[in-house]
């Protein structure tokens, strides 16, 4: 699990740790840092240079140039506002023998100190035209510049870093925007920090959440997921939903609604029926792939809602349920509720996602008392009391159509089996994203593969648990 902390978070941190060490002491661990990874990435290579901007990121440059200048290599910078370039860092990297240029020219690294957790709105012109004639491999300083820092958001041009190294702890750029390879510099920060704003989950926190039946399971008592999904049009939808539940866990998936059909020629094991009112007793349910939004499908979605257990509402419920709210009060306020969200679906539900993807899904959450996951190549899951997780994906395999009812089987099951729903919705987005990268190993897939890819995922995370 890897906690990450807004950036007014970690000054106030920054601020009592400054109050008992010595002046620039932390800037030039930080820097010392910068120039160790600097090395590294040279592999052999001797020439660097830096973009220097006006605030300490400039500086933790400056001074990575220091520390590589004394080991040899050659360091060129340009600074992007000279009168205000950090002025201990500018008189080191002069004395050890760093030149100051207009542009950066045949370099083999170049270090993006241009802007970090001070970082606000589009790059300046003059950073953004430096940025855009990069040709070297980048380490950028603390975020990658022209990314804000607190959301992850690009509005311009920004840097494209191939490694990132940070310091004191972990900042929300790191898990929601690409930073290419992330490494941590300690700066002694932790017993300032108190709890992340955010946590990441490692796989190993999935793996050991992911429940599997123990001596005296039956299979009944893993928990029942119920599928009410599919419609003559989208059967499709409910086969993938009903098998994802069904590779999940080891209990059992009851279907209902007018797919039942083609979910039985697919998953024998599946009890199948066509209608919601006799499906029988469930744990939780996944609602809305593929349903439909007629009046028939209200009536399912009230069900459910009606049925006082966990409830998963993905693609067509999300629409029923933003188009006429009333359906929320069929829901007992007692009655877990996981909302899964695209960006347009979440535009109908909660007005605009915006720059802001964690405060979008926070407010959203909050509104309606519910866990809140908005989809996206960094996946963010929110739950009613201010609680996220987020998930980035390292490659975009899962965007294909029907890739998200597998994502709200996975839910519904881990539901079923009594999981928190916030970690019910982060641990099945952990394991999607993973399905995906191993199913589809460089090549395109169909949702289809991505399902039979499930156990292998899950295999996975069990693994790095053990
Ligand atoms: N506070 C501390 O104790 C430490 C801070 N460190 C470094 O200090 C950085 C923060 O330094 P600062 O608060 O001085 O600020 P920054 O260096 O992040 O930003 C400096 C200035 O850049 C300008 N700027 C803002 N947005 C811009 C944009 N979009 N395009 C171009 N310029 C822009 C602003 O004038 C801003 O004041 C961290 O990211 C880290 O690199 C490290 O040295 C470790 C210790
Ligand atoms: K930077």
């Amino acid at each position: 699990m890897r906690g990450l902390w807004t950036t007014d978070r970690v000054r106030a941190a920054e601020e009592r740790v400054l109050a008992r060490v010595p002046a620039g002491s932390l800037m030039r661990r930080a820097a010392f840092g910068v120039a160790v990874a600097a090395v590294d990435l040279l592999d052999g290579r001797r020439r660097v240079g830096l973009l220097v901007g006006a605030g300490n990121n400039g500086g933790d440059a400056l001074w990575a140039g220091y520390y590589l200048l004394r080991r040899g290599i050659a360091v060129s910078a340009v600074l992007l506002d000279p009168a205000r370039a950090h002025a201990e860092g500018l008189a080191a990297f002069r004395r050890a023998g760093g030149r100051v240029v207009d542009r950066l020219r045949d370099v083999d690294l170049v270090v993006d100190g241009i802007v970090g957790l001070s970082g606000r709105g589009p790059l300046r012109p003059a950073a953004a035209e430096h940025v855009a004639h990069l040709d070297a491999p980048v380490l950028a300083v603390d975020s990658p510049s022209g990314v804000d820092p607190d959301t992850g958001a690009v509005d311009g041009p920004a840097v494209r870093a191939d490694v990132t190294v940070t310091f004191g702890c972990l900042k929300p750029v790191h898990a929601l925007a690409d930073c290419g390879e992330v490494r941590l510099v300690d700066l002694g920060l932790e017993p300032e920090l108190g709890g992340p704003d955010l946590v990441e989950l490692d796989l190993a926190d999935v793996g050991a959440a992911w429940p599997v039946p123990g001596r005296d399971d039956d299979k009944y008592t893993q928990g029942v997921t119920g599928v009410a999904a599919g419609s003559a049009t989208y059967p499709g939808a409910a086969v993938l939903a009903t098998g994802s539940a069904l590779l999940a866990t080891s209990g059992m998936v009851r279907y209902a609604g007018a797919a039942a059909e083609g979910v039985r020629a697919q998953w024998p094991e599946a009890i199948c029926t066509g209608s919601i009112t006799d499906a029988g007793r469930v744990q939780s349910w996944v609602v809305g792939p593929g349903l439909g939004t007629g009046l028939g499908a209200e009536d399912v979605l009230r069900t459910v809602l009606e049925a006082g257990v966990p409830v998963c509402a993905d693609a067509d419920a999300i629409t029923m349920l933003a188009n006429n709210p009333d359906l929320w009060d069929a829901r007992d306020p007692d009655t877990p509720v996981v909302l899964t969200p695209h960006d347009r679906e979440f535009e109908r539900l909660a007005g605009e996602v915006g720059p802001d993807r964690v405060a979008a899904a926070r407010r959203a959450a909050g509104k309606f008392d519910a866990v809140v996951l908005l989809k996206g190549h960094a996946t963010v899951v929110a739950a009613p009391d201010g609680r996220v997780l987020v998930n980035r994906a390292r490659t975009s395999w899962a965007a294909t159509a029907g890739s998200g009812d597998v994502l709200s089987g996975l839910i519904g099951s881990l539901l079923a089996a009594g999981l928190d729903p916030l970690l019910a919705a982060g641990c099945a987005a952990r394991v999607h994203v993973l399905a995906a990268e191993l199913a589809a190993d460089g090549a395109p897939i169909p949702a289809s593969a991505l399902l039979s890819a499930v156990p292998d995922a899950i295999r996975a995370a069990r693994r790095e648990a053990s």
